[in-house]
């Protein structure tokens, strides 16, 4: 039986998706309400069997839920973890040793780790955690990456406006991780385009959350073959599954934010099939 908050979530094929209409295609590739006050959300996906969740501590610190899907005795007993803090400062205690994680700041936690509590500094105006888990073959050092210590990489132009920060928390070069690859990308103002030109990557699967998107605003989300894409309309707060064989890009109505995260065959950021504009159908 599936546990009450482990929500198995399955994506179409690269020939399936050809044939939904809008509101298949968004329950498939979106996953919508991740993010809840005073609750911690997990949902364990088909690919790369990534578990992609939340934690929004308020009243009470929250916990991860029991795993009897995973058929372990805890969630990180056979997996790693990427935490990335979207909202106010808060930490994470991995166990017994507490961690303070500022807005953008992010955790790695290895393979092993058994308590993992998640506690905001003010419970109005809570720390909102992104996580991102996939099965580890080895044990890694749980580790603190602040915002400062990410690596950061400069793309695009304001005259494509494609203009664009990309920074990487768990990286081929950072702390080690055993798949998970993540951070998140800032637009630039005045630019709208992320991962234009775009990409595949038939060796991992990606997946994307859009946030600081202003609540009257909305990001245009392109994936599918290249040859035959299609767009999803999202909103603040809302994840995007990328299976190896689809695009991922977007255009927003206003300068936004995203976490991109990765698992697969290997750890190499720069790994992508790129696509040319004109390849795009
Ligand atoms: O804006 C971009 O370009 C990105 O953020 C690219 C993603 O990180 C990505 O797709 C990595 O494979
Ligand atoms: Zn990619």
């Amino acid at each position: 039986m599936m546990d009450a908050r482990l929500h198995a979530h399955e994506t179409p094929d690269a020939q399936r998706y050809r044939g939904l209409n809008t509101r298949s295609l968004r329950s498939a590739f979106i996953l919508d309400g991740l993010f809840q006050n005073g609750e911690t959300r997990l949902y364990l996906t088909d690919l790369d069997r990534a578990i992609v969740g939340s934690a929004i501590p308020t009243i009470h610190p929250l916990g991860l839920p029991n795993t009897r899907t995973l058929s372990v005795d805890y969630l990180c007993q056979r997996r790693e973890l990427g935490v990335l803090n979207i909202g106010r400062p808060g930490k994470v205690s991995v166990d017994g040793q507490e961690y303070a994680l500022d807005g953008r700041d992010a955790l790695y936690i290895g393979r092993g780790a058994r308590d993992i509590r998640f506690s905001s500094d003010d419970i109005v105006d809570p720390a909102i955690f992104y996580l991102h888990s996939y099965p580890a073959h080895a044990d890694y050092p749980t580790a603190l990456i602040t915002q400062s210590q990410a690596n950061v990489v400069d793309l695009g132009s304001n005259d494509l406006a494609n203009k664009r920060t990309i920074n990487q928390y768990i990286h081929e070069n950072g702390a080690p991780s055993c798949q998970l690859v993540m951070g998140y990308t800032e637009l630039a103002v005045g630019s709208v385009w992320n991962t234009m030109p775009p990409h595949t990557h038939d060796r991992r699967t990606e997946v994307y959350t859009y946030f600081d998107v202003p609540d009257d605003q909305r990001v245009l989300h392109l994936m599918g073959r290249p040859d035959e894409t299609r767009s999803l309309w999202i909103r603040n707060h809302q994840t995007v599954l990328s299976p190896s064989w689809s695009i991922h890009s977007g255009v927003g109505t206003a300068a936004y934010r995203f976490i991109w995260a990765m698992g697969g065959e290997n750890q190499d950021f720069n790994d992508m099939d790129m696509l040319a504009i004109g390849d795009l159908a």
